[in-house]
């Protein structure tokens, strides 16, 4: 199970930002080993608050055990031909790194392995980087030179993930009065990305926006909706609208309630619980909105059952000769110049071999 991680512990936010900033498939810096040590240090504190006001750290962890253990235990029943099925969580920037998940997998004797991205929708900068370092580990022979790797790299119209949001949705649409519920506006909130990423082909806001139309379907259209674009991080350009300023041109329109939507993360992190859950509540209340958030999947039982389904469905498209990989994993983006990423797919493509 991939995934970027976060600190489980806040004394563990330097690490995380100074992995993070090393990573140079999610920002990409000239003497990127210089500066990133540098521009982690001076982060730090403003991250460790947030994490502070959160509960002392990110629960990522716990909650993909969680799903990891759940899906393992479906695994077993609904595909009992490749029995016992066992969950290893990969994550890019803390504990449990991919490296040393790939030890412990070598040490477990494993044979054949699922690189199952914990991302719903697929970019370059998360996916793309986890698979590139898995790449690397593989070929370094962290993980045992005769694992036969196949990839889940994408599944963000799946229709148990869908329905797993829009149960969500409809627990928070039912807080407001029967009288107004149809009015009320449903924000859907991503994780914006870099225009400079965008303008290179990154499948990523394709990707998203069809997650919140599939879901959209599913409710039968309910309700008004909007995609929104949070968390940018420095000067540059990123993806708009931003989050922020969607609720205020919501208040100027005259909207007095609204759901927030998580829509491209499996659990809460910061951005649901200090930026939508702490700053943009308060925001959108200074504004007369009433607003409720759509929970993270976290626990969720009906994405636990769709994280097996996608699994299975996986292993029997392997079986049946369609191959290691999606059609969509062979196709990089046009403008991605990375040569790690081309290597990577070439070996994924050929089971990791
Ligand atoms: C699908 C989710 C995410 C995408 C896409 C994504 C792209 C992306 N992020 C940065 C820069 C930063 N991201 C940071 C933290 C962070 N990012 C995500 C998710 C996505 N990022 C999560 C879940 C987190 C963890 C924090 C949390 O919410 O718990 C950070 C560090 C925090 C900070 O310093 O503000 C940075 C920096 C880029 C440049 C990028 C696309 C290229
Ligand atoms: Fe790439
Ligand atoms: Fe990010």
């Amino acid at each position: 199970m991939l995934n970027m991680g976060g600190p489980a512990t806040v004394p563990e936010t330097h690490d995380f930002l100074k992995n993070l900033f090393s990573d140079g498939d999610l920002i990409p810096l000239p003497f990127q080993r210089f500066l990133a040590p540098i521009i982690a240090r001076r982060r730090t504190p403003s991250i460790e608050k947030q994490y502070t006001d959160i509960g002392g750290g990110s629960p990522i962890l716990r909650y993909t055990k969680f799903q990891g253990e759940g899906m393992a235990k479906l695994l077993d029943e609904l595909h009992p031909e490749t029995a016992p099925h066992k969950a290893y969580v990969a994550f890019r920037y803390v504990r449990p790194l991919t490296e040393q998940t790939a030890r412990e997998m070598k040490a477990d004797g494993v044979k054949r392995a699922i690189a199952f991205t914990q991302y719903p929708q697929y970019s370059c900068s998360t996916t793309g980087s986890s698979l590139n370092e898995l790449f690397r580990r593989g070929t370094a022979g962290d993980v045992g030179e005769d694992v036969q790797w196949s990839v889940i790299d994408r599944w963000g119209t799946h229709p148990g993930f869908i329905e797993a949001v829009a149960q969500n949705i409809e627990i928070a649409l039912s807080k407001f009065p029967t009288s107004t519920r149809k009015d009320t506006v449903l924000l859907f909130s991503a994780h914006s990305l870099p225009m400079s990423v965008v303008n290179r082909g990154d499948p990523y806001i394709l990707e998203v926006s069809a997650s919140v139309s599939a879901v959209m379907d599913r409710l039968g259209h309910s309700n008004p909706f909007r995609l929104v674009w949070q968390s940018q991080v420095g000067p540059s350009a990123w993806m708009g609208m931003q989050t922020g300023e969607a609720l205020k041109g919501l208040a100027r329109l005259g909207k007095k309630q609204v759901v927030l939507v998580p829509i491209a993360f499996t659990s809460d992190h910061i951005e649901t619980l200090y930026e939508l859950d702490l700053e943009y509540a308060a925001e959108a209340r200074e504004l007369g909105i009433e607003v409720h958030r759509a929970e993270s999947l976290n626990e969720s039982p009906v994405f636990v059952r769709a994280l097996a389904d996608i699994a299975v469905q996986h292993l029997r498209d392997c079986k049946s000769g369609k191959g290691p990989v999606s059609t969509q994993f062979g196709l990089r983006c046009p403008g991605c110049t990375n040569a790690t990423c081309a290597k990577q797919k070439e070996w994924f493509a050929r089971g990791g071999r």
